[in-house]
């Protein structure tokens, strides 16, 4: 089995690599290799690579920025997942994609279910919306887990942005109306893997099935608000020194962003639980896997640092 991963210097690419590993053969080729901006060459590498199955996590992820590169968030989020999808359907190949809570305008409190009106308020939602639309329109064998406010203890994420402000600020100022599920990387990782592992020889017949959208995210639901004063009391608890004593609940109109984000992103997971038999965990219980991990991180790389002071004094 050739199963191509993209992504993989991304927070779910990143989780997915080590939990595929030993299933085949893993092609994991970079942004320049494999580059979902540039859409009209993706057939060509994927007729090279030949892959039984493809695992799309790759996006372009930067919120604010993308009101700014429309076209740019369109190419990869959009033209790239549909010549991959295109690509899929002709061959038969089945195909993994990931999808946003932003696709939804944010209104009211009911959780969002998969065949919910979407109505994105961002760049970066509509971009990855086209891209679901594009993927469902090609009509090959599919599954876009949709998930929401991604972290891991790497990458570019609000649990790093939350740990990096704590050290440097007394105070934290955290929207409190916007309301959706923190959702690990790991946790995103391990759910595809419960899908895909025990349907390897058959998953064009399961994505033809129980395919399509399935909302995929950590179970319960919070605020930004709650999520950073998780963070922050969880990295406390684990001995960090933190400046911050304060962190005062806000309204989004108090933070102006350039990207406008939905204020109800709860997502309903009835369909992962029904349909696949796949429990998530709670956010809470997620957060603390991920901040132990973030933790053994910071501590590695302070011995190093202090390693390399050592060696600095020993030469000099
Ligand atoms: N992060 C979040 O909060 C959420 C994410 N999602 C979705 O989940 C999926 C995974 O997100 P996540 O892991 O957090 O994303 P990350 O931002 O952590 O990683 C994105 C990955 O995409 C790659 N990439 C960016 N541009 C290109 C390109 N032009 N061609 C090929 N690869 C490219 C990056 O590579 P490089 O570093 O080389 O640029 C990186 O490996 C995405 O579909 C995202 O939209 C959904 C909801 C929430
Ligand atoms: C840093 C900071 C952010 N915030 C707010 C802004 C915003 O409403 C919220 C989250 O901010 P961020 O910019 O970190 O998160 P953002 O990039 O909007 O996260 C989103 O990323 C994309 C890729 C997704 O698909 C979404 O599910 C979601 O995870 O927190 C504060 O209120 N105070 C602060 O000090």
């Amino acid at each position: 089995m050739r199963i191509l991963l993209t992504g993989t210097d991304g927070q779910v690419g990143g989780a997915l690599q080590p939990v595929l590993a030993g299933l085949g053969t893993i092609v994991a080729p970079d942004s320049t290799e494999f580059d979902l901006s540039k859409p009209e060459r993706l057939a060509g590498a994927l007729d090279a690579f030949k892959p039984d199955l493809i695992i799309n996590p790759a996006a372009y992820t930067a919120v604010d920025r993308a009101e700014d590169e429309r076209e740019l968030a369109f190419r990869i989020n959009a033209g790239g997942p549909e010549a991959i999808a295109q690509w899929a359907a002709k061959h038969r190949v089945p195909l993994v994609h990931f999808s946003t809570d932003y696709v939804f305008d944010g209104s009211g409190k009911a959780p969002w279910r998969e065949d919910s009106p979407t109505d994105p308020l961002s760049v970066y939602g509509a971009s990855k919306l086209a891209g679901d639309t594009a993927i469902r329109a090609a009509g090959g064998p599919h599954l876009i887990a949709r998930t929401s406010w991604v972290y891991a203890a790497k990458g570019a994420n609000f649990l790093r942005t939350i740990a990096r402000l704590a050290v440097q600020r007394k105070e934290l100022r955290i929207v409190a109306d916007q309301i959706g599920a923190p959702t690990t990387a790991r946790t995103i990782a391990n759910a595809i893997a419960d899908i895909v592992l025990p349907n390897l020889s058959n998953l064009n017949e399961l994505f033809a099935r129980k395919g399509g959208v399935v909302n995929l995210v950590c179970t319960g639901e919070t605020s930004w608000h709650g999520f950073a004063s998780a963070i922050v009391a969880g990295l406390k608890s684990r001995g960090l020194a933190l400046e911050v004593e304060k962190i005062v609940p806000i309204a989004t109109a108090d933070f102006p962003t350039k990207a406008m984000r939905p204020g109800n992103s709860r997502l309903d997971l009835s369909r992962l639980n029904r349909q696949f038999a796949v429990v998530t965990p709670a956010w809470q219980e997620a957060l603390s896997v991920e901040l132990d991990d973030f933790v053994a991180l910071q501590e590695d790389a302070s011995r190093a640092e202090a390693a390399r002071q050592v060696q600095r004094r020993s030469y000099s």
